[in-house]
């Protein structure tokens, strides 16, 4: 069993867009895998429950099939931080409760589960703890993906710090092209690949039609898909 938990420079980075290419990448290589939304605010009705795109995007994505509660338990309508969506509803997001999801989650016979956080790195989930506690008493592997954007050095590098400080395995990083205008693409790209602490993965590179990944070794022996 392989597991992994995305994180992102930001909101909007494009933690969604690439764990949906990473859970079709396993899938051409046959492998059975499936996404994992713990956290959702902004949520729509259908069918008399609250629903999210993100979440949507990941069970379209993932070669198992779970019932929507179980790819995302908390789903709140407003898109706002969660833990301010939780509040005005009256549920106390816990790091227990997170964790029985979770094991739920990896009753539904897939190899691989890549979760897909909320938000960037800190993000609060109650009023005393954040989501990377849930991740580092489950010590999942890291991928932080870096919305290619002007302020995501300081962004990466502020996560990258954090998580080292709390002794979380980040196996890796993806550049996500988000904005196909950005001055000195290249430059901030190779000023990432010089200055984080672990290696490029991949990176997304703009498109709204076809988006794929341009895949490094590294995201290969990552993901054990070498044979
Ligand atoms: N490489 C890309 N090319 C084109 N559009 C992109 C790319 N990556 C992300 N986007 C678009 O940018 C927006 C934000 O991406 P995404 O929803 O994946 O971010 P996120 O990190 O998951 O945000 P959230 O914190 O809300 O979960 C989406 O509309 C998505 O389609
Ligand atoms: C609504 C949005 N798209 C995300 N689902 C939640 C983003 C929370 C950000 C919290 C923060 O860091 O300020
Ligand atoms: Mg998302």
């Amino acid at each position: 069993m392989k597991e992994f938990f995305i994180t992102g420079t930001d909101t909007d980075a494009g933690k969604t867009h690439v764990t949906s290419l990473l859970l079709k990448l396993l899938a051409q290589h046959k492998k059975n895998a499936i996404g994992f939304k713990p956290l959702a605010a902004g949520c729509e009705m259908a069918f008399d429950q609250l629903v999210n795109a993100d979440a949507l995007m990941l069970m379209e994505s993932a070669t198992v099939s779970a019932k929507y509660d179980v790819i995302n338990p908390f789903a709140f309508a407003p898109p706002i931080a969660p833990h301010i969506a939780a509040e005005q509803v009256g549920v106390t997001i816990t790091l227990d409760k997170l964790s029985a999801a979770y094991s739920t989650l990896k009753q539904q016979g897939a190899d691989y589960h890549l979760t897909e956080g909320a938000g960037g790195w800190a993000l609060p989930i109650n009023s005393t703890d954040y989501l990377y506690d849930w991740v580092k008493a489950e010590q999942l592997p890291v991928v932080l993906v870096v919305g290619m954007k002007l302020g995501c050095l300081n962004h990466a590098l502020l996560t990258a710090a954090h998580m080292q400080s709390l002794g979380i395995n980040c196996v890796g990083w993806i550049a996500n092209q988000v904005d196909p205008n950005m001055d000195e693409y290249q430059a901030n790209l190779d000023s990432l690949k010089e200055r984080l602490p672990f290696p490029i993965l991949a990176i997304s590179p703009y498109s709204e039609q076809t988006p794929k990944l341009q895949i490094y070794k590294t995201l290969l022996n990552t993901l054990d898909l070498n044979s």
